[in-house]
This record gives C-alpha cells, structure tokens and sequence, in this order.
C-alpha cells in the first residue's frame, strides 16, 4: 500500500475572494461544501498551485490575486509530503508585473523553479472544466496527457519546454530564410534526442495506464483504452537511436515545407491522445455525457493508482464538483475507490448530504463568501 501525502494546514492571503484564510485539517479526506460563487473552486485551485504550473484553471498570476488588493497572492502549506514534513509557500509579490512567474519556497529556502514541488507531492485534478476534454482540441488532449506524465517523470516538463524553445528558434531561422545547414543541423538534433524522450515518456505512461485497466469492467468507471495518434506512430519500439536518426531525417526533409508553413509539421507537439471506450469500443467523442465523464474518473482514478505504485506515494486528489451527477450507488462507489487510493483527497460540491457515504473518511467544511469554517451549516 502506497504511503500517505496530506497537508495539515493551508493559509491564502489575497487569493481569488479569500482576504485571508486558514485551514487546519487532519490527513482524512476534505469535502468543501457551499454556495455557488462561495469560494470552493478556488480553494482547490490554491492546492493545485502546490504542483508545478500555473494552477488547474492554467490562470494569469496576475488575475489570481484578490480584486482590491494591492497585487500580490501567497499560499503557504504544511505538508506530510513525499521527503517528510514540509512547509511551502508560493506565490507572486505586489508590483510584479503581467509577466511574472510565481515564486516557490520549500521549507523558507527559494526554489529554483517550480519543478521541485514535484520531489513533495504529486496533485492530481479532476474539474468540470475538463468535461469537454474527449470532443475539446487536441491541445488540450495534449496537456492532459503531459499532465499524466508528468506525475511520473518530472523531467518531462523541462524536456517540453526546452523542445518548444529549440523549435521556436527552428521556426524563426526558417521564416527568415536563414537555411545555414550547420545551425540548423544542430537545433535539429536538439529537437530529436527531446522530441523521442517526449514521446518514449508518453508512451511508456500509456502502457503502465493500461496494465492496470484489467479490473475496468466491474466498476462504473472503466480505465478507457489509450493510444498516441501523429507522431513516430506505432514505432516505438524501435531503439532510441533509430528513432532520433528517422526524426533528425523528417526535420531535414522538411525543411522547405516547413519554411512555406511557417510552422513544424511533425514532431510530439502535434500528437493526439485518441481514447477510446473499451468496452462497447467507440471512440471516447461518441460516448453519452455520463460515459464521457464515467470515463474521465476512471482516468483520473486509473492515474492515481499508477502514481501511488510508481512513487510508493498516493497523490493528492482535487474532485471539483464529482458528486454533482451521480446518483447514490455510484456515489458511494467512487468514494470507496478514491479512499481505496489510500491519498487525501478534496472534494466540492453544493449539497453536504452528496458526501454522506463517506462518513467518517472525511472531514467537513463550509465555505461562505470567501471564508471557511469547520463543520457544516
Ligand atoms: N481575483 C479575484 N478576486 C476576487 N474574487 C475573485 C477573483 N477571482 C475569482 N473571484 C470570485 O471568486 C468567487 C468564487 O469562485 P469559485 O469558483 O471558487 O466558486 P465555487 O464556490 O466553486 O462556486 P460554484 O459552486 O458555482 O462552482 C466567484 O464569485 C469569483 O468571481
């Protein structure tokens, strides 16, 4: 069994509609209940800030702090976390300008980047917002997908980012007409050895996903069927080398044709996660709103379970709203699987009663107009 993450207390100041607000909590599970507009959401929001990126809504810093402050937002946890105790704070300091990027201190010693968050806990989320994730752009597919693997292999976000940057310069050399073979050659290169340890990275997460899809069958929420659409398709299993030589050549090639695009044609930024039902084998797309989101848990569920095996360390789970369309059997049987987990997980909706089959799994809060107290109303 998987050890435990939890965070035992949470402070915001400035952030969103919380002036100020702090949390004590046990390491049971945590339902926030209230009213539309209370302030659930963005509570959640401030725990996926304790994961590398810019939240689960993807905001603008800028935007986070509170209307009427005077521009900054701080978030400070305690948490028994993957290295021990830890306390971290992060966010953006008054005056930082639109481009900012948010600060992160771990243990009151500044970060080098948001990364080393991912050596303290694992937050995982599951939001409405992603409802639309199996019809949505293949974009967003992507960053899901990124996401997944990115709970499992930390360097894969620096590898993105650096395959992004190498393209760019790759992209802007072309436009300008500046064919020099050896600068390009050398970018090129760059991009392939990222570019196959983008999609070896996926590929292996892919595979350890639907290892553990065997028991989907017999919950509401099957593991759908996962597979990587647009990119060195189904070849990766060759060796790297080989896979980097067939990628440098594609590039090489494409030169022209790319120079004419004013884009990369090929490479892991145009992959696609296709998803597919396993059981009635239809595409995710074509399923019914409550398969679509029936699939989405038992993703999201499916890539906990990875994690916690991976990491000897269950994540922390954000379910915004999950409870909302389900009725009581389904529930209840979500809330076995997410405790079978063996994580902490946080939990919204609007009706405390939703949370009943929980029990004493979990502890209780009320949020009201940007202030949460213990207990319900
Ligand atoms: N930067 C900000 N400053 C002040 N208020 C903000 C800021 N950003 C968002 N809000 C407000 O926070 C409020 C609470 O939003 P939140 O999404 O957390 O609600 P919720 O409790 O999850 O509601 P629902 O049940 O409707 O999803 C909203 O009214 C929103 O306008």
């Amino acid at each position: 069994m998987a050890q435990k993450t939890s965070i035992s207390r949470l402070k915001l100041t400035d952030f969103r509609n919380y002036a100020a607000a702090s949390l004590v909590l046990d390491s049971r599970h945590v339902v926030l209940t209230g009213e539309n507009g209370a302030g659930k959401t963005n509570l959640m929001e401030a725990i996926s800030f304790l994961s590398p990126g810019r939240g689960f809504r993807r905001a603008v810093l800028t935007d986070v702090t509170r209307v009427g402050a005077d521009g900054g937002f701080t978030i400070f946890a305690d948490l028994d976390g993957m290295e021990g105790e830890v306390a971290i704070g992060t966010g953006i300091e008054p005056g930082d300008g639109e481009s900012v990027s948010r600060k992160v201190r771990i243990n009151s010693t500044p970060a080098k980047s948001t990364e080393e968050l991912s050596d303290h806990l694992n937050v995982l989320w599951l939001t409405p917002s992603m409802d639309g994730l199996f019809t949505g752009s293949s974009s967003d597919r992507r960053r899901f997908l990124d996401r997944l693997v990115l709970s499992l292999d930390p360097a894969h976000g620096r590898r993105a980012s650096d395959f992004e940057r190498a393209m760019r310069s790759r992209n802007r050399l072309l436009s300008e007409g500046r064919f020099d073979p050896s600068w390009l050659t050398g970018i090129e290169t760059q991009m392939a050895e990222l570019g196959i340890s983008m999609a070896a990275a996926r590929h292996e997460m892919l595979g350890l996903l639907q290892s553990l899809s065997v028991n989907s069958a017999e919950t509401p929420f099957p593991t759908p069927a996962l597979t990587l659409e647009g990119f060195m398709d189904g070849g990766m299993d060759r060796p790297a080398a080989d896979l980097e030589d067939d990628y440098l050549e594609a590039l090489r090639n494409g030169r022209g044709r790319d120079a004419a695009a004013g884009r990369t044609l090929e490479g892991p930024h145009r992959v696609d996660l296709l998803v597919r039902h396993h059981e009635k084998n239809i595409e995710a797309a074509r399923c019914s709103t409550g398969e679509q989101k029936a699939l989405l848990i038992g993703l999201i569920l499916a890539h906990a379970r990875l994690t916690a095996d991976m990491t000897g360390f269950a994540p922390i789970l954000l379910l915004d709203e999950i409870a909302a369309h389900l009725d009581e059997g389904r529930r209840a049987t979500l809330f076995d699987l997410v405790d079978g987990l063996g994580g902490q997980a946080f939990m919204t909706g609007t009706d405390q009663s939703m949370f009943a089959a929980l029990g004493d799994r979990a502890q209780f809060f009320t949020v009201t107009h940007g202030s949460v107290t213990p207990g319900t109303v």
